[in-house]
């Protein structure tokens, strides 16, 4: 474990924004970390960043207690904060090579790093302006730049793809993708679909508790559930599948019903029974596991 978070809590005068906040990371693993508004996911970032103290807990990072040795700690962590603190007035290479000056980096070292990263955040054709000039999408790879200058062995990303067009999304996700093969990587984001296409692992955060720390896919299948689709050319209505017995209906539009349910086979069985009794055209009828979005909903409203 390169990254290990324990008992980790905090409070804001009385309210405990983090209660016994523990997990951990791997190098070489992405960990989407996901929580409601104001679930704690930048309080505990901020804190094992260093930016914030805890009440209690711990933070190991390569080994060493990252709370009591911060200056240790520090050159390991990459961070980009929520709100992507820059100085607009700077021109981007003059930013990044004052951001390499701070962690004591050689000159020729720093050039040759700013040239590297300029490359692989996309920000050849912005380089020479003013931060001041550019647009949101180039201000992120400007911060996510800036994490990285010092090459650490642990990146912190908080909602790093937040305000990005459709294309910089996918730039910005395979950028994470390559950033991770060789270090530990922790992002936190509302987007679901980002989890799902690109995190080994995930933690889900609410009020401050943790409320599930693991592999995705051992998320994803431990739920247990399947959910079945049902597409027909008339309107629907719940009540005429009452006889479906112990499962759960899901979204339903005018013509689509979402069914969850533990047995898909026997769920199936009776379902094309109904719609026959019904007489019902059937347009489709798919299977699918319960994917991340509808599992992040259950955790944290606890349905
Ligand atoms: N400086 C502060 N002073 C007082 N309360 C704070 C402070 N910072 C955060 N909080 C509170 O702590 C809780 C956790 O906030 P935090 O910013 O960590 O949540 P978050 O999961 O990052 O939310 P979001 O997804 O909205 O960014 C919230 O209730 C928030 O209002």
């Amino acid at each position: 474990m390169s990254l290990e978070v324990s008992h980790l809590s905090k409070f804001y005068g009385n309210q405990k924004a983090l209660d016994e906040v523990s997990f951990s990371a791997t190098p070489g693993r992405i960990l989407g970390f996901l929580g409601p508004n104001g679930a704690g996911k930048s309080t505990t970032m901020k804190i094992i960043t260093g930016y914030l103290s805890a009440d209690a807990g711990q933070v190991k990072i390569l080994g060493e207690n990252a709370l009591e040795n911060p200056k240790f700690v520090s050159p390991k962590i990459g961070y980009l904060p929520e709100n992507n603190p820059l100085y607009l007035d700077l021109y981007v290479r003059e930013f990044l090579e004052f951001s390499g000056g701070l962690y004591g980096m050689r000159s020729s070292h720093i050039r040759s790093r700013v040239e590297e990263l300029v490359r692989k955040t996309g920000l050849s054709t912005e380089q020479h302006k003013k931060i001041g000039q550019l647009s949101k999408g180039y201000r992120q790879r400007v911060g996510l730049a800036r994490a990285l200058i010092h090459d650490p062995q642990v990146v912190i990303l908080d909602e790093p793809t937040t305000g990005l067009d459709p294309n910089q999304l996918v730039e910005i996700r395979n950028l994470i993708c390559e950033i991770a093969k060789n270090k530990t990587l922790i992002f936190s984001t509302h987007i679901m679909q980002e989890v799902e296409a690109i995190c080994h692992d995930v933690v889900i955060i609410n009020k401050g508790r943790i409320l599930a720390a693991s592999p995705l896919s051992e998320l994803k299948a431990g739920s247990g559930q399947v959910e079945l689709i049902l597409e027909t050319e008339e309107e629907l209505e719940l009540m005429w599948f009452e006889k479906l017995g112990k499962v759960k209906f899901g979204s339903k539009g005018n013509q689509q019903l979402v069914i969850e349910t533990a047995d898909p086979v026997e769920t199936r069985k009776v379902l094309m029974q109904l719609i026959a009794e019904r007489g019902l055209n059937l347009n489709s009828l798919n299977q699918s596991k319960k994917n991340l979005e509808t599992l992040f909903r259950e955790i944290t409203q606890n349905l």
